[in-house]
């Protein structure tokens, strides 16, 4: 399995590592190299790292980063469900992708690498740009393995049950309004995909138009698609819940509305009581613990909301391992 990756540790200096080699990826911020290297040296790590350091200081557990504390909580509870072995890698920062394959591949019994990317949705800035640096390490050792990769499973049944089995708890609860709130992208990454070049984009229902060839890479569709296969499995009525997309970065243009924007809304036409659920991530992490949890709930309450709940990730969720058992089935 390969997730995002953190910090090795919440301190400007360990952030500011993380965040340059995330942000130098080409997959993530799709400029030409000296355009990149410029944004990102001068207007991202002469000032975020310091301030990203105090948001993950606001989260960090005692053994580490929650993104990567509850990713290795979920590989242990996979490997005692399944007899083959098991790695988790993270795409930036520690374990890397290059450290677990080998890791793997060590064992000269091993012919075939089932490769999971944590990310229900596609996007290049994390399905393609985490298979690509899988197949940049198989070719770098030349390792005779063959690498069979899951597709982003942002509608696949087995998934969506499991994603409203873990939120079970919480949609007993008593609330007036639940947002998916799904990381953000900017427009251009999406547009960009679109072969036919007149479909992603152009309407605001396009995502909803039957167009197969162009919602495979389409990250609005499929986290359109989830919503609604969650929203169709856990019985919930059309005025309770909505969209949102948070952590924007940058001037681009990005996907809307925006998370912040949404919560003031709703307290403002006079929501108590909200729920945020985030599945664009399986695995709690900085996103969703303080962006959510601490800045969203305060962004709701000082437009006049009561309380805001965080829907947590899977994590280790035991139907959400049940499923990941299931894919490792040859
Ligand atoms: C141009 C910038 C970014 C794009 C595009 C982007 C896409 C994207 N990211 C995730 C998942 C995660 N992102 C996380 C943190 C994070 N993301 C960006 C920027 C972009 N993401 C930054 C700068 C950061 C670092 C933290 C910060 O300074 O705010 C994380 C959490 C990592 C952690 O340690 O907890 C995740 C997970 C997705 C799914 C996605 C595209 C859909
Ligand atoms: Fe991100
Ligand atoms: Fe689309």
């Amino acid at each position: 399995m390969a997730n995002l990756g953190s910090p090795d540790a919440p301190v400007t200096p360990a952030v500011r590592r993380y965040l340059h080699q995330f942000l130098m990826d080409p997959y993530v911020i799709q400029l030409p190299w000296p355009l990149r290297k410029a944004i990102v040296s001068l207007f991202v790590l002469p000032t975020r790292p310091k301030a990203s350091a105090e948001a993950y200081q606001s989260v960090w557990m005692e053994q580490g980063s929650p993104l990567i504390v509850l990713s290795e909580k979920l590989k242990a509870a996979l490997k005692a469900k399944v007899d083959v072995p098991v790695e988790m890698a993270m795409r930036y920062g520690k374990p890397s992708i290059e450290e677990k394959i080998l890791t793997l591949t060590a064992d000269k019994e091993i012919t075939e690498l089932l490769y999971i990317p944590l990310y229900p949705h596609f996007a290049d800035s994390t399905v393609t740009t985490s298979v690509e640096e899988a197949k940049r390490v198989i070719k770098k050792h030349r390792l005779d393995i063959q690498l069979r990769t899951v597709e982003p499973f942002y509608d696949n049944p087995d998934y969506i049950e499991a994603l409203v089995k873990s939120a079970e708890p919480y949609l007993e609860q008593d609330y007036d309004h639940i947002v998916f709130s799904y990381h953000g992208l900017p427009e251009s990454h999406i547009t960009k995909l679109d072969a036919t070049g007149e479909h992603c984009l152009k309407q605001q229902n396009c995502c909803q138009l039957n167009k197969p060839e162009v919602h495979k890479t389409c990250y609005r569709h499929q986290v359109m698609r989830t919503t609604q296969c969650f929203a169709l499995q856990a019985g919930l009525a059309e005025n309770r819940y909505s969209v949102a997309f948070q952590s924007r970065l940058g001037r681009a243009k990005w996907l809307g509305p925006n998370t912040e924007d949404r919560l003031e809304e709703l307290a403002q036409a006079g929501a108590k009581k909200v729920l945020v659920i985030c599945p664009a991530f399986v695995t709690d992490c900085l996103e969703t613990l303080e962006e959510i949890a601490i800045r969203g709930e305060e962004v709701f309450k000082q437009a006049g909301g009561h309380s805001l709940s965080l829907i947590p990730c899977m994590n280790d969720h035991p139907a959400w391992v049940d499923v990941l058992a299931d894919w490792c089935q040859p």
